[in-house]
C-alpha cells in the first residue's frame, strides 16, 4: 500500500500567512499558564469565559437571527455569581482552552450548579445542546466551543484515580489531574479515529449507519485499535466495513470531533482497484454503502439542508455539513474529479 503525504504544501497553506512571532509568544504564554497555577489564576481575572450549563454552551442570538458566543469577561461572570448570591470562587473552576489572536486568554466554565433560566436571563443568551450549537456557530467559534466542552467533560468524568480509587486534583489550567495518593498524572484524552473516502478513480464510496439522519451518507470511519498505525486502521476498517482492499492512501487533514465524546479524526483519501470494487457490506455496523458518481456528489454538496418529505424525514441523498471533516473529503474528491 502506498502512503502519500502532501507535506510541504500543506504546512505553507496552513501557517504561511500568520504573524509567526505573535503566534510563538501566544503558545509560549499558554505553555506557562499550564505550568504556573498562580499565573493562570491571574490570567483568568482578565480572560474571557465561555459558559456551559451541564455541558451545553451559552449562545447569543444576533439581530440578524444568527448565533454567536457571548463575549463574557471574568468580571461579568463574577457579577452574575454575585447577583445570584453564589460564591465568586466558582469562577476558579474554569479551565484554560486557548488564547485569542489579540492575546486574551480563553477559559470555559460549567455553571451546571446554578439555575439555568436565571443565568440565561442575566446573560441575555441561551444554553443550547452542543449537537445543535456546533452547527449554529460560524468560523473558529465551533471548534472553540467543542474544545471547551471536551475539556470540561473530561474533568467531570476523571475525578478519581483508576489505580487507587482516590480523588484526583486538577492544576489551575485544567491541563492535567494528579492522584494525591500515588502521584499518577492524567492528561485529557481523545480517541483516534480514521475517516476515509474510498475512490475507484471514477466513483467514491459512501455509507450510512442506521442511526444517521434519513438520507445522509458519509465517508467510512473507525476507531484505531491500540497499537495500530493510521494506515493499518484505514486498511482494516475498509476491509471490515465494505470488504474492499485499499491500494493507496493520501492524508488530507484532521479534526477534533466532540460527538459522542472526544475523537481525533484523521482524514484520508484511499483508492481501490476498479476491478475489485464489489461492496461486501458488514450489516452489523452499516445499513448501506454505495458508489456515487461526480454528478450525484455535486448535487448532494449543494444541498444546504436536506429536503423533507411530508413526514418530516429527508428522502434524498445528502452528505454531512461543512463542519464535518467528511464534507471536506467529499469536496476534495469532487474538485479532483473535475480537474482530471
Ligand atoms: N467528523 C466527521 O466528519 C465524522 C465523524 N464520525 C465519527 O467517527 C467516529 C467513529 O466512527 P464509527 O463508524 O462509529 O467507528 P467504528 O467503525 O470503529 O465503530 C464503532 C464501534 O467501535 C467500537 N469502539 C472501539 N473503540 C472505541 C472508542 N474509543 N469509542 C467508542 N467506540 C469504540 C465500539 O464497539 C463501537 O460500537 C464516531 O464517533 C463518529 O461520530 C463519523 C463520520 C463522519
Ligand atoms: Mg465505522
Amino acid at each position: 500500500m502506498r502512503c502519500l503525504v502532501r507535506s510541504s504544501f500543506k504546512i505553507r497553506q496552513l501557517f504561511g500567512s500568520r504573524d509567526c512571532s505573535s503566534y510563538v509568544s501566544r503558545m509560549r504564554y499558554l505553555m506557562r499558564l499550564k505550568e504556573d497555577d498562580e499565573a493562570c489564576l491571574r490570567a483568568l481575572q482578565s480572560g474571557s469565559v465561555l459558559l456551559y450549563h451541564k455541558l451545553a454552551p451559552l449562545l447569543m442570538r444576533t439581530e440578524r437571527g444568527m448565533y454567536q458566543l457571548p463575549a463574557l469577561q471574568a468580571t461579568d461572570v463574577k457579577g452574575i455569581l454575585g447577583k445570584l448570591g453564589k460564591d465568586e470562587q466558582l469562577l476558579n473552576s474554569s479551565v484554560l482552552i486557548g488564547c485569542s489572536d489579540d492575546n486574551v486568554p480563553q477559559f470555559s466554565l460549567d455553571v451546571g450548579s446554578l439555575e439555568q433560566a436565571a443565568v440565561e436571563e442575566l446573560c441575555g443568551g441561551v444554553f443550547i445542546d452542543l449537537r445543535k450549537a456546533f452547527f449554529l456557530l460560524k468560523g473558529p467559534e465551533a471548534p472553540l466551543v467543542s474544545k471547551g466542552q471536551a475539556l470540561l467533560r473530561w474533568h467531570q468524568t476523571h475525578g478519581f484515580c483508576s489505580t487507587t480509587g482516590q480523588p484526583t486534583q486538577r492544576n489551575q489550567a485544567g491541563s492535567q489531574r494528579v492522584c494525591l495518593a500515588n502521584g499518577a498524572t492524567y492528561y485529557p484524552q481523545m480517541a483516534p479515529v480514521v475517516i476515509v473516502l474510498v475512490s475507484d478513480g471514477r466513483r467514491c464510496l459512501l455509507a450510512r449507519q442506521s442511526g444517521f439522519p434519513r438520507g445522509m451518507y458519509s465517508a467510512l470511519a473507525g476507531f484505531c485499535d491500540i497499537g495500530e498505525t493510521v494506515e493499518e486502521t484505514l486498511r482494516r476498517e475498509v476491509a471490515e466495513e465494505v470488504g474492499l482492499e485499499v491500494e493507496s492512501l493520501l492524508y488530507s487533514g484532521s479534526q477534533h470531533w466532540p460527538f459522542p465524546q472526544s475523537s481525533f479524526m484523521v482524514a484520508c483519501h484511499a483508492t481501490v482497484s476498479p476491478d475489485n470494487g464489489e461492496i461486501n457490506l458488514d450489516g452489523a455496523e452499516l445499513e448501506d454503502a454505495q458508489w456515487f458518481g461526480l454528478d450525484e456528489i455535486e448535487e448532494a454538496l449543494q444541498r444546504k439542508t436536506p429536503l423533507r418529505n411530508p413526514k418530516g424525514e429527508s428522502s434524498v441523498f445528502w452528505v454531512p455539513p461543512s463542519y464535518a471533516i467528511a464534507n471536506k473529503l467529499i469536496q476534495e474528491w469532487a474538485n479532483q474529479q473535475k480537474k482530471s
